[in-house]
């Protein structure tokens, strides 16, 4: 431990179980765009946690809902009607395609997802699913089935059973037709992978996802833990494709920094689930449901998806602007961008940290992935450029 590193570092890293890499600093406030270090340091922050602060951090809306709510009350189950419950599922019903209105809510992507795998497999009665290679879906052992990248699986041997998951190169409508059968349950993919790369799919791809299974008889479950909530520059990714599917996992961004999730489905995936066939004890607390409200109102007042859509248009085309031999590509969907380097983006998103005070975050060991609030301004997003761009030299 170096001279320099606060009680706090010190005491995290003491006690933390260091799964997580830790970066040396430590950061103790947040507003809108901008995060600060117990020094007073301040960086633009494009981690966002990644992608939940969409609105910005510390919301005033939400924060307010969350203050009003904790004096109100903070527990109670979802066995028990609440009325900040009932204003949330009405709130986010609202603004998922049509014919999605039941709602099974929890408190992060990967339960999210274990719930959509098992909701499918009651609504079909069968046992099979079709995830995407690069695809990331949680990291829980049964989340961890459908997602693709080895390293994520591997120290865990056979306990990740994946015997019933048929990958398929994202992107290759041949291969999927090939993969759905009338044993698939589900198909399982994210309209923009995010771990996997900051990569969109095609129309086609997605569009085709959508007519197979319907063939098949097999449901259409978009992964929208990432791309939900205005990141990609509608209110949720598929509206870019015009595809209603049979489910949406969705989490990060939906109560503005408050752990939430959901699975959201027909009432016809709904309806096939046996009573009591699933649960959890905190899904549907009052204080994430507040927060939720307020962050729903607060993106729809505010046109934050088409803020994203702008402002990741302007964003794009300014990285696209930079002359440098180290950039390959300049990709993404709203405000969901990757920048691929013909290199290491470790060292640069290091370099941008340390020298810059912007922070980013990888999406595979060659990208550099931007995930800022959707609130970010013009301004911030040209000094993110310039840091870029000074790094890169
Ligand atoms: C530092 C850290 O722990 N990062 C997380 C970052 C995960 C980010 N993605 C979450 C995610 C998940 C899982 O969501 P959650 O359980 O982390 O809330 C599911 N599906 C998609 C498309 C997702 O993007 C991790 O490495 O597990």
């Amino acid at each position: 431990m170096t001279s320099t590193q606060s009680k706090w570092l010190e005491a995290e890293l003491k006690f933390d179980s260091r799964v997580v890499g830790k970066h040396e600093v430590v950061m103790t406030r947040g507003q809108g765009s901008v995060v600060w270090d117990e020094s007073g340091r301040s960086y633009i922050d494009c981690v966002a946690g990644y992608g939940v602060a969409n609105i910005g951090h510390c919301h005033p809306d939400v924060v307010k809902a969350i203050k009003d709510q904790a004096e109100r009350l903070l527990v109670m189950p979802q066995s028990l009607p609440n009325d900040k419950r009932a204003e949330f599922l009405s709130e986010l019903v609202g603004v998922t395609p049509a014919g999605m209105d039941r709602v099974f809510l929890c408190n992060s992507g990967t339960e999210a997802m274990e719930a959509a795998k098992k909701f499918a497999i009651t609504a079909t009665g069968r046992k099979r699913f079709v995830s995407m290679k690069r695809g990331f879906s949680g990291r829980s052992l049964g989340a961890l089935a459908f997602t693709w990248e080895p390293k994520y699986r591997e120290p865990f041997g056979e306990a990740v059973d994946n015997r019933n998951v048929d990958f398929v190169t994202y992107g290759n409508i041949e291969e999927l037709r090939a993969a759905i059968t009338d044993e698939t349950a589900a198909v399982i993919l994210e309209p923009v992978q995010g771990e996997g790369g900051v990569r969109p799919a095609s129309p086609e791809f997605i569009q085709e996802a959508r007519r197979l299974t319907q063939e098949k008889g097999a449901l259409l479950i978009l992964d929208e833990i990432q791309t939900g909530f205005c990141r990609t520059g509608k209110m949720f990714a598929a509206e870019h494709y015009g595809v209603v599917p049979d489910g949406m996992t969705l989490a990060k961004a939906m109560a503005g920094g408050v752990p939430i999730g959901a699975f959201v489905m027909t009432e016809e995936v709904a309806d096939r689930m046996p009573a009591g066939g699933h649960g959890g004890t905190f899904g549907g607390n009052p204080l994430a449901m507040a927060a939720g409200v307020a962050a729903i109102r607060a993106m729809k007042r505010e046109g934050m998806a088409e803020q994203a859509r702008e402002k990741g248009a302007y964003f794009m085309e300014k990285l696209r602007a930079i002359q440098s031999p180290k950039i390959r590509e300049v990709r993404g969907l709203g405000l969901m961008i990757g920048v691929e380097l013909k290199e290491k983006s470790a060292p640069y998103i290091h370099a941008l940290e340390h020298e810059e005070g912007v922070l980013t975050l990888q999406a595979t060991p060659l990208v550099v992935r931007f995930l800022p609030p959707v609130t970010i301004s013009r301004e911030q997003i040209d000094t993110v450029v310039a840091a870029f761009e000074r790094v890169l030299n």
